[in-house]
């Protein structure tokens, strides 16, 4: 079926969604890796959200019922994590609560893609990851996947890959990068607002994780469309704060590091309105 969006409308209801989060103070339970966690609870403040993190599989039921959204990232998998996660995801799935999955590295390990493979099993609203772990999933180029950073894709090939994985899954699909392309199976966006600056640092895709947490869980998860331009604004809010921080902050990465954070905190979504360089590929 076709989709109905124009990059006008795309660009207004992900900016509505943005503040919108704001006023509504969603919850993210969020199974994470150790490097990532604290700029990740930071980050989901910032825009507007509350984070909890969790490593124990006892509360995972209780969690799944207070929560807005569930967010899985795979950065430093090990086996007890391995147990958590698959109660949290069958939790969520449940209770009906948007579960985000990142993950992180699976092109590097069998072990990674094992504990991949058994959390796509369950009903995602998003998947999300650098051109590397998206291609590894879709099946398209192992030669992509390298550890945590990112591979190089071509532009045809990445809105191929992400149309056809949104498909097969039954979730929206995020390829993040210098341009940074969006699928739910029907329509593709490319976004290439964002810095370079935003690859001096270690956790910048974590952190749009929990972006993505909090904005979907700020529409409830059960609209594919609100789902998408949800992820749209994630994708938005990291780039354009990245555009903003690295216009003040000083040539060191610890103040880019600091200047970003400031700026994921200002941001509205009228900064999307006038900055966000989205075009509709599909
Ligand atoms: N060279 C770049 N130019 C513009 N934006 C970028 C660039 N690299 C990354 N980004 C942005 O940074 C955010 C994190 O993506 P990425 O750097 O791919 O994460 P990771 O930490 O997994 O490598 C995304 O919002 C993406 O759009
Ligand atoms: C360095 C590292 N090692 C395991 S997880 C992690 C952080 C990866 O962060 P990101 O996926 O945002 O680059």
């Amino acid at each position: 079926m076709a989709h109905t969006w124009t990059s006008e409308q795309l660009v207004d209801a992900a900016a509505a969604i943005v503040d919108r989060t704001r006023a509504s103070t969603p919850l993210v339970v969020q199974l994470t890796n150790i490097v990532s966690a604290n700029e990740q609870a930071n980050w989901t403040l910032a825009v507007g959200g509350s984070p909890i993190m969790s490593l124990a599989e006892e509360e995972q039921d209780t969690l799944a019922q207070l929560t807005s959204s569930l967010l899985i990232n795979i950065g430093t998998i090990h086996a007890a994590q391995r147990a958590t996660i698959a109660r949290a995801v069958a939790a969520a799935n449940a209770h009906a609560k948007p579960v985000i999955f990142d993950p992180v590295g699976v092109g590097a390990t069998a072990y990674r893609q094992e504990v991949a493979a058994e959390v796509l099993g369950s009903k995602l609203a998003v998947v999300t990851g650098n051109a590397g772990e998206i291609a590894y999933l879709a099946g398209a180029d192992d030669s992509l996947s390298r550890g945590v950073d990112s591979g190089r894709i071509d532009p045809a090939t990445a809105a191929s890959v992400v149309r056809s994985l949104a498909t097969q899954l039954g979730a929206v699909v995020v390829l993040h990068g210098e341009v940074d392309y969006i699928s739910d199976g029907e329509a593709v966006a490319a976004l290439s607002n964002g810095s370079a600056r935003l690859g001096e640092l270690t956790g910048t895709g974590c952190g749009l994780g929990s972006v993505l947490g909090a904005y979907v869980g700020a529409v409830g998860g059960r609209d594919k469309r609100d789902v998408f331009a949800a992820a749209v604004g994630a994708v938005l809010a990291v780039s354009v704060a990245g555009e903003l921080a690295a216009e003040h902050a000083g040539p060191g990465r610890g103040s880019y590091r600091v200047a970003l954070l400031d700026a994921l905190g200002d941001v509205v979504g009228d900064d999307l309105r006038s900055r966000a360089r989205v075009r509709l590929l599909v």
